[in-house]
Order: structure tokens, then sequence, then C-alpha cells
């Protein structure tokens, strides 16, 4: 996918100190003195750049909390002026960009169940045209990567030039460990499309258990994210939404004590050794290439002697031992098994497909 878009490197836009930026705060704002109170205990911990509250709350079914609206808005401008730390809000609909920018939000984030509609992202990026706001827009909830930068082009369309990108998981069809699967590798893919945006990680919405927040922190910062957007309420047991995976401020500021950080730079010693490692994994991967490459020979001839034959190339029987025995040989390497099943679930597609291309050629 080749996309480019005008866009403005984060530390242009907001002074982090070369750190990643933390964006905190309720996941609803729910009374005034919630918000309040929630918000001077976040900044005198001193960890956050940008306070979050969600404003309006796109909910399942209806009947939940849907968050207080335009009331909530001056508690949030409150917030901002006895701390210093400017505002964020979700935005789902042209009115609700027009209200968070009248009350001065400072910046804004498209919800996942939002990003899912190029109706409703065009809507709100035509409401954003001419205006200077950063505007941070979280993954939609199917994994679905082209939606994703679909709505990247559609907000930069509107001339918007501080862009986020949320990494918050992806919806699962039945019963997991998190409650939105992190599916780590479409992140990677869209930092290969837009290397110049933010990539921010949402350990709160993919943990869904306060449990988990911190290793899902450490991943994210394992791969190099530029920043995380964490939730943090004064009382999370009592939080009037997504009360099993908030944080108090300073229960918040102590998990992040125990993330590592890691170096985006490296010295010359590093150099000198991550060179010669990453020769061996070239060396390593035209070996690996070559052998995929017999393997196919080897499939093919097996193709020309199934056509001659008259035999299907599906055969089950087979593809289950070969798919049992791997699973075993993966295993005594030590290797993850779920990733030698879907290793072998492509060798064996590849191998239908080349057999199919040799069942329909005639004989030499
Ligand atoms: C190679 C064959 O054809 C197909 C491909 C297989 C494979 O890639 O291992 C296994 C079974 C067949 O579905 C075969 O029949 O052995």
């Amino acid at each position: 996918m080749n996309v480019q878009l005008n866009t403005e490197p984060l530390s242009s836009w907001i002074d982090t100190g070369g750190k990643p930026l933390i964006i905190a705060g309720p996941c609803s704002a729910e009374t005034e003195e919630q918000y309040l109170e929630t918000a001077r205990a976040i900044a005198k911990e001193g960890y956050a750049h940008i306070l979050r509250a969600g404003v309006w709350k796109p909910r399942t079914r209806p009947g939940s909390f849907e968050g207080v609206g335009e009331p909530a808005l001056p508690w949030l401008q409150k917030a901002k002026e006895e701390t210093g730390l400017p505002t964020s809000c979700e935005v789902a609909t042209p009115q609700h960009v027009e209200l968070a920018l009248k009350y001065g939000v400072d910046a804004l984030w498209v919800g996942a169940r939002t990003t899912v509609n190029p109706f409703n992202v065009q809507d709100l990026a035509d409401s954003l045209k001419g205006v200077d706001v950063p505007v941070f827009i979280k993954n939609p909830v199917n994994p679905d990567l082209a939606l994703w930068v679909g709505a990247f082009e559609r907000i930069a369309g509107a001339g918007i030039t501080k862009l986020g990108a949320i990494h918050r998981g992806f919806s699962n069809a039945q019963e997991a460990k998190y409650r939105n699967s992190p599916m780590w590798q479409i992140a990677v893919e869209f930092k290969s499309i837009f290397p110049d945006i933010p990539m921010i990680g949402d350990p709160s919405h993919m943990a869904g258990k306060r449990a988990y927040l911190a290793e899902l922190t450490q991943r994210a910062m394992d791969l190099n994210y530029d920043g995380l957007i964490i939730e943090s309420h004064r009382n999370p047991d009592e939080a009037w939404s997504d009360a099993a995976q908030q944080l108090t401020p300073d229960a918040l500021g102590e998990m992040l004590k125990g993330i590592e950080f890691r170096n985006e730079t490296y010295g010359a010693d590093f150099q000198d050794e991550l060179e010669r490692l990453r020769g061996r994994l070239d060396n390593l991967d035209r070996e690996l290439l070559e052998v995929i490459a017999a393997r196919m020979a080897v499939v093919e001839q097996l193709g020309e002697y199934k056509r001659d034959n008259n035999v299907a190339v599906l055969q089950l029987d087979r593809w289950n031992k070969v798919h049992d025995s791997r699973a075993e040989w993966g295993k005594s390497l030590n290797l993850y098994n779920e990733t030698v099943e879907e290793l072998f679930k492509l060798i064996h597609m590849e191998s239908i497909r080349k057999q199919t291309e040799v069942m329909n050629q005639q004989p030499a």
C-alpha cells in the first residue's frame, strides 16, 4: 500500500521531553467532582501530557451510561485551567466536533466504532475542514488495516496534519484472554505504511482487566510505540463505565514505573553486533526460501503424477498427518505452536495452488 499524507511529527505539536506521550484520564467524565479530582491526582503524579475523558460514549446496548455530553465540557476546561494539561475527548459526529471545539478541547479522537464506518468518518472530516486540532484515530473494531488507513486519508484530506493512531485491539468473536485482541501485526503494518504517524497503545481497551495492563504496556513499548492512552479513575471500582480496566492515578504511576522504556537509538558497539546477527538472519532466510523452493519442486512432481493418474489434488488424510507431525516437530524444536500451524497452513495452500495449476496444464 502506497499512501502519502501531509502530517506533522508528534514532537512538533506536543513536548514530551523525548519520552512516550502519555494520555490519561477516566473512561468517562461522570461528575464535575469525579473528573476534577481524577485530573488533579493525575497531574500531581506528573507522568501525563494530555488528559482524556469520554464525554459521549458509544455503548453496545442502550440503557448503559452514555456519557454526560455537553455539560461535561466545562469540567474539561476547568481541569485544564487547574492542571495546565491539555484535554482530549472522543468525537463521533459533526455536532460533537463543534461542541468540543467550542469548549476548547485540545485534541480529539475518533473511536473504533466510528472508524469502521466511512460515511461517519467522512462526516467528521468535513466538519474538521479549516480547523487545526490534533486528531487521533483508533483502529476499527474489526481487523481491517485498509479501513484504518482510509480513515486517515479522509481526515488528512480535510487538512488535519497533527495525526496520531491509537491501537486499541480488535473485537473477539469468542471469549479470549484480552477484551480486544491486540493483533500487533496490524499495527506494525500500519507503522510501515505511515512511519511518521505516532502510534499510541491503548492497553486499557486491549486488556479489559487491570491485571493485564502492565504486560500490554510493556509489549507496546518493546514495539517502540510513541505513547500510551490509559484509563485512570479516582475510584475505579465505582466507575460508571469500564470499571474493571481502570487504575487509580497513583496505581497507574506505579505501573508505569515498572515498565522498561526502550531506547530508540543505539551506539556503535550495539550496531556492530546488530549487523552481525542480522547477517546471520539474512543467510538463514535465504536457506529457508531455498528449502521452500525445493519442497515446491517435489509438490509439482507429485502434482504431475496426480494429473497423469487422475487423482485429486487435496488429500485430507495426508494433510492431517502432515499437520500433526509438523506440530510435533515444531514442539520439539521449541517453536510457538500457533506459528507452526499458520506456517504449514500457508505452505499447504501454496502446494494446493501449485498442484491445481499443474493439474490444468497439458502433460509435456
Ligand atoms: C503434496 C500433496 O498434495 C497436497 C499438499 C500437501 C502438502 O503440501 O503437504 C498434502 C496433501 C495434499 O492436500 C500430497 O498429496 O502429498
